[in-house]
């Protein structure tokens, strides 16, 4: 059977999706979608020129939902990142809700023509906001909660992990541990989970008079200074969104943080689960402090919020 993924939205972090795609050796056949018709075929011919000179072939076919029924993977990088370039209020510059009520619509529409196609493989949600967005992917799909998957913090806690590993010079797959909650303000990072040269972080930063805090901070800062300074970000979510579509096309059943459904928060939200084929295959528990244990609380109320303010 062909190995095939849908990648919707072929703006700055689409493109760059299917640029990893093309490279990764993991798609036999790709369907890419625009809303915008002439955008999504200039890709497809921009893509089709590049073939001859990549190392695997792979079938490109455009703006064609009934093509996802036996798809593997659909990969949403739908958006408007104009609103976010360009607010009203320029104090919300780079604000991810401003596109709230702009994808919402967009989702809502793109997850029916999912539904009707007969999708049955496993959904994963770039687009901002990321958490409300793959509940509301989920809601209208009626796939499985586990077969829907965000990002989420993934892309946050690599940020962690690039900090932390300049901090200790190491290169940052040595560095273990996750940012949870909402890919958005309220998220944080669970120090308590992170580990670095083999110790736990905490006591091996005041022996080694490492500041956390302004680990944290900087993480956070240098997201807007990427917005800001070229207009979009791509390369770290694209290789966030690529890792877990190799994750599942492999059925690797690797622990990774990303936004699924818990029952014990009721919402969708950033923890690690183990991710396979199927999607979410198994939860697992944390050992947070109690203080990591409230801030995940205000996390899951925060989307939660804004959740309810959608119904
Ligand atoms: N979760 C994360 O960590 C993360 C990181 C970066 C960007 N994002 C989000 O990813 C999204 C895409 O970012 P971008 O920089 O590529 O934006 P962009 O504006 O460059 O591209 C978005 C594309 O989606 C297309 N689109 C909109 N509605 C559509 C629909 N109904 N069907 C098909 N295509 C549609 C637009 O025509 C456009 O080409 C945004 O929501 C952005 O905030 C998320």
């Amino acid at each position: 059977m062909p190995r095939k993924i849908g990648v919707i939205g072929m703006g700055n972090v689409g493109t760059m999706v299917v640029q990893y795609l093309l490279t990764s050796g993991i798609v036999d056949d790709l369907v890419i979608f625009d809303k915008n018709k002439a955008k999504a075929h200039a890709n497809a011919l921009d893509i089709r020129d590049g073939l001859p000179n990549l190392p695997d072939h792979v079938n490109i076919q455009e703006n064609d939902y009934s093509a996802l029924k036996d798809a593997d993977v659909v990969i949403s990088t739908l958006g408007d990142l104009g609103a976010e370039l360009h607010p009203k209020d320029p104090k919300r510059f780079g604000d991810r809700m401003i596109e709230f009520p702009l994808n919402t619509p967009e989702v809502k529409s793109v997850a029916k023509h999912i539904k009707v196609s007969g999708f049955h493989g496993i959904l994963i949600v770039v687009t901002n906001p990321c958490d409300v967005m793959t509940y509301l992917y989920q809601k209208i799909t009626g796939l499985p909660k586990n077969q829907v998957i965000g990002t989420g913090t993934l892309l946050d806690s690599a940020r962690m992990k690039r900090h932390v590993s300049e901090a200790f010079h190491v290169d940052p797959r040595s560095v273990q541990g996750f940012t949870l909650g909402e890919h958005g303000g309220s998220q944080f990072i669970a120090w308590s989970t992170v580990r670095v040269l083999s110790q736990p972080i905490i006591p091996l930063a005041k022996k080694m008079h490492v500041d956390l805090n302004s680990i944290e901070q900087s993480a956070r800062k240098e997201s807007f200074v990427v917005f800001r300074d070229k207009q979009c970000t791509q390369y770290g979510i694209a290789a966030a969104a690529v890792r877990l579509a190799r994750i599942i096309m492999s059925d690797a059943r690797t622990e990774i943080p990303v936004c699924n459904y818990r029952d014990e928060y009721q919402t969708y939200l950033s923890y690690p689960v183990i991710v396979g084929q199927k999607g979410v295959v198994r939860h697992v528990h944390l050992n947070l402090t109690n203080e990591e244990k409230k801030k995940l609380t205000h996390s899951a109320d925060c989307i939660k919020k804004d959740i309810n303010s959608m119904n």
